[in-house]
């Protein structure tokens, strides 16, 4: 197994002739936290989407979790996202079931045993503070409630890499705190995390990496 979860070596994204990432290099090693930051339209969601396959580069390399991405065929792409947790906003809990079941869902549908999804469940709900809300309802969780079980949820399949866009989006200033408190905890325990902000107040609590993409290109900078 290599020591990088992401390498992309000069990769370009263009939609319909117009150029949106130009020959960026980046890498993630195992076990490191960064955050993403750029203006909106800048890139991001094609920088993530190049990660789970859901754009093709129109050139360059990309490989995740020891998948080359060039190579993969469409049919395979299930196993590389099987590989990925993922913390969006557009991802949400379903409604008419329970947090329990929210996240038994993520491993019933990798076909797991339902001894083993009871205690997966119970482990990754313990990780993140909410065993005794098993049995609430999301609409019965406050918002940074919402996203621990989203978080749960994510690291059920033990994924290799964690992504999450703009986890503390809809949060107030101590919810948010308490997600990036958790989400640093996962990474102290050996987790890759790339996560997209736009908040420069998170990067500078929260010290880490960051990578800015703007006009195409994709640099590390320093955030004071
Ligand atoms: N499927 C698509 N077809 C055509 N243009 C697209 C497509 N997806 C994104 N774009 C364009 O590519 C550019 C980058 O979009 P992207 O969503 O990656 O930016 P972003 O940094 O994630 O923005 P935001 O912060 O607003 O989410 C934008 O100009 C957008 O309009």
């Amino acid at each position: 197994m290599s020591n990088e979860v992401i390498q992309m070596t000069d990769v370009s994204v263009a939609y319909n002739g117009t150029p949106v990432l130009d020959s960026i290099n980046f890498s993630l090693d195992v076990g490191e936290f960064c955050y993403v930051i750029g203006r909106t339209g800048a890139g991001k969601s094609s920088f993530l989407k190049l990660i789970y396959k859901d754009v093709n580069p129109t050139k360059g390399l990309v490989k995740v979790a020891d998948f080359d991405l060039s190579n993969l065929a469409d049919k395979k792409i299930p196993y590389l996202r099987r590989r990925l947790g993922v913390v969006f906003q557009d991802f949400q809990l379903l409604p008419d079931r329970n947090v329990f079941d929210n996240v038994a869902f993520a491993l019933r549908v990798t076909g797991q045993k339902k001894r083993f999804i009871k205690q997966r469940v119970i482990e990754v709900l313990g990780l993140v503070g909410l065993s005794h809300k098993r049995k609430a309802m999301p609409d019965d969780l406050s918002g940074g409630e919402k996203q621990r079980v989203v978080i749960a949820r994510a690291l059920a399949n033990e994924p290799r890499l964690l992504l999450a866009d703009e986890p503390t989006g809809n949060l107030d200033p101590e919810a948010s705190a308490s997600i990036m408190e958790l989400l640093h905890q996962i990474n102290n325990r050996g987790m890759s995390v790339l996560m997209v902000t736009h908040d420069y107040e998170v990067i500078r609590k929260f010290p880490n990496r960051t990578v800015q993409i703007e006009n195409g290109s994709l640099q590390d900078i320093k955030v004071l």
